[in-house]
């Protein structure tokens, strides 16, 4: 367990960093061994279960390896400080190990062409959407920070799908516009930007036309460390709760919210979820 706890302090499960806080304090207060093991075992049960899921879990591309490497090592805060990116960009913003073939597996299973990313970062969302679809597929994926895309377009070239990607610069809501004008339409769309637009961004995708039928919307940071279901939010919380109450009201669409790192939604309109049209 000791590998985990440098990072535990930003750990996106509060029951987690309860138990963990519970654990230091009983350290000081000389509670029995007992307690104290059970303690320990049950804060360990945890990360064996997040461990036994990782090795259950088919290892990915060396492309997207060499991705999560760079985005690790990565100097971000030089960068934002010599003011080279747009804000402090952080590791653990990117979509990683197993959400990256959580979503791999919803593009295969959409038999999707084309899917749209709402958050850039350093491409490991884009590549593994890109890895699942067929050779004509096609990626776009949206960030407003200039420096990221010479450095993903250089990592995501590395791999033979990351001709499928492209990259749009601005600010996302301007660009969906834009891509409702285009007339493009999108079998998956993964939205993963500034959380506080998140019911903007859902609202453009719905009304400028831009879910395919068929299509599915797959919502990251669903449960934003927890703060959707305590008392206390900040700004970011407070909006993913609005996010999740006003989709949770929306007649037109089903959805289903998984537990998955820090919350995954999952949204289709009503009507794909019913087979109407395999049995018309
Ligand atoms: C959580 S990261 C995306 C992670 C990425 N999907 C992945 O697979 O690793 C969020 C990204 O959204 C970008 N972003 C934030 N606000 C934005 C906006 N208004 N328009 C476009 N991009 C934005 C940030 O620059 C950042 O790169």
């Amino acid at each position: 367990m000791d590998e985990y706890l440098t990072t535990l302090g930003s750990h996106f499960d509060p029951m987690v960093l309860k138990l963990w806080e519970l654990q230091e304090r009983l350290k000081s207060t000389g509670v029995s061994v007992e307690i104290q093991k059970m303690l320990d075992e049950a804060l360990d049960l945890f990360f064996k279960r997040d461990r036994y899921c990782e090795a259950n879990t088919s290892p990915v591309s060396p492309e997207l390896d060499l991705i999560n490497q760079m985005t690790l090592t990565h100097p971000w805060t030089d960068l934002y400080v010599q003011g080279k990116t747009n804000w402090s960009l952080r590791p653990f913003m990117m979509t990683g190990f197993k959400e990256g073939q959580f979503l791999k597996f919803i593009v295969s299973m959409s038999n999707a062409k084309r899917v749209l990313e709402i958050g850039t970062f350093t491409g490991y969302g884009a590549l593994s959407c890109a890895e699942a679809l067929p050779d004509d597929g096609e990626v776009i994926t949206c960030d407003f920070d200039p420096y990221l895309e010479s450095l993903v377009k250089e990592y995501t070239s590395k791999s033979v799908h990351g001709r499928k990607i492209s990259i749009r610069l601005g600010p996302a809501l301007e660009t969906l516009n834009v891509l409702g004008n285009e007339k493009k339409t999108f079998y998956v769309i993964f939205l993963d930007a500034d959380k506080d637009k998140y019911w903007a961004y859902y609202q453009a995708i719905m009304d400028r036309g831009l879910l395919a039928p068929r299509g599915t919307i797959v919502v990251d940071n669903a449960l934003f460390y927890g703060q959707v279901y305590r008392e206390t939010r900040d700004t970011y919380g407070e909006a993913l709760k609005t996010f999740n109450d006003n989709v949770s009201r929306d007649p037109r669409v089903t959805t289903v919210l998984i537990p998955l790192q820090d919350g995954i939604r999952l949204i289709r309109r009503t009507e794909d979820m019913l087979g109407k049209r395999q049995a018309d």
